[in-house]
């Protein structure tokens, strides 16, 4: 479980003020809001990047910040991008194999970063996250720069690896179809400062979900609403 309690964060003007939220443990949370409404901001304080706030946070220290560059070390090998986020001592050969797998990139484990496709590149820092003893993986519009088939395909795995990886998820996303795919319980965030406009839990289990589902449709067309008011 993720807790923010009374968090308030200024720049030049209030962007966060007495905000609270709860992430559930093994669920996968959507934050959906305008532009400039404080999401990264959250996430900078919540991954510990940023330590000027007022308010309590309680998070598990191992978070995996998963952002919208892919971040990888381009002169390494996809193996080898991995190895770095495993104990040297105690470095899992099959747990390294079994992520590759998942993310459909076996084929190009001894392939330098700097050499994989755009897709590949943001399945890899994908990856990474996921193999990394973390057990919060907080990801900032890592889909966004890509059609929506690979979109699709991406998030397909991130749900099945999910299943087996069990880890508390938290997405900032613009994409509503993305949100209505991955999430567990979507958040509609407004703005100045950020507060929450509407929480929606979804039942729908995620193999089961697609775009033309009755029910997916007319959560899509709330999302509209809500977001467009
Ligand atoms: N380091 C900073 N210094 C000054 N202002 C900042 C800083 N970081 C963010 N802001 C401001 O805080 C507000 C919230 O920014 P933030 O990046 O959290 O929004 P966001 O909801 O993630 O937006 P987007 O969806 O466009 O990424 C914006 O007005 C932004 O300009």
């Amino acid at each position: 479980m993720i807790q923010v309690r009374g968090l308030s964060k200024s720049f030049e003007r209030k962007i966060i003020s007495d905000f609270s939220i709860e992430f559930t443990a093994g669920k996968t949370s959507v934050i959906l809001g305008p532009s400039g409404c404080g999401k990264t901001t959250l996430f900078n304080i919540l991954s510990g990047l940023d330590r000027d706030y007022r308010g309590e946070i309680s998070i598990d220290n191992r978070v995996s910040y998963i952002f919208q560059e892919d971040r990888l070390i381009p002169w390494l090998t996809a193996r080898e991008n991995l190895e770095l986020v495993q104990d040297r001592e105690s470095r899992d050969r099959n747990a390294l194999e079994n992520i590759l797998k998942k993310f459909h990139l076996s084929h190009r484990r001894d392939s330098m970063a700097r050499d994989l496709s755009g897709g590949e590149k943001q399945r890899l820092s994908i990856a990474r996250a996921f193999l990394h003893r973390s057990n919060t993986l907080l990801m900032d519009e890592a889909l966004r720069s890509m059609d929506l088939s690979l979109k699709l395909k991406i998030i397909e795995e991130i749900n099945t690896a999910l299943k087996e990886y069990k880890k508390t998820m938290v997405v900032i996303s613009h994409d509503i179809r993305e949100a209505l795919l991955m999430a567990d319980t979507i958040y509609v965030m407004e703005k100045d400062p950020m507060r929450i406009a509407d929480t929606i839990d979804i039942h729908i289990p995620k193999e089961e979900r697609n775009l033309y589902d009755e029910e997916i449709l007319h959560l899509e067309k709330r999302l509209y609403t809500l977001l467009l008011k």
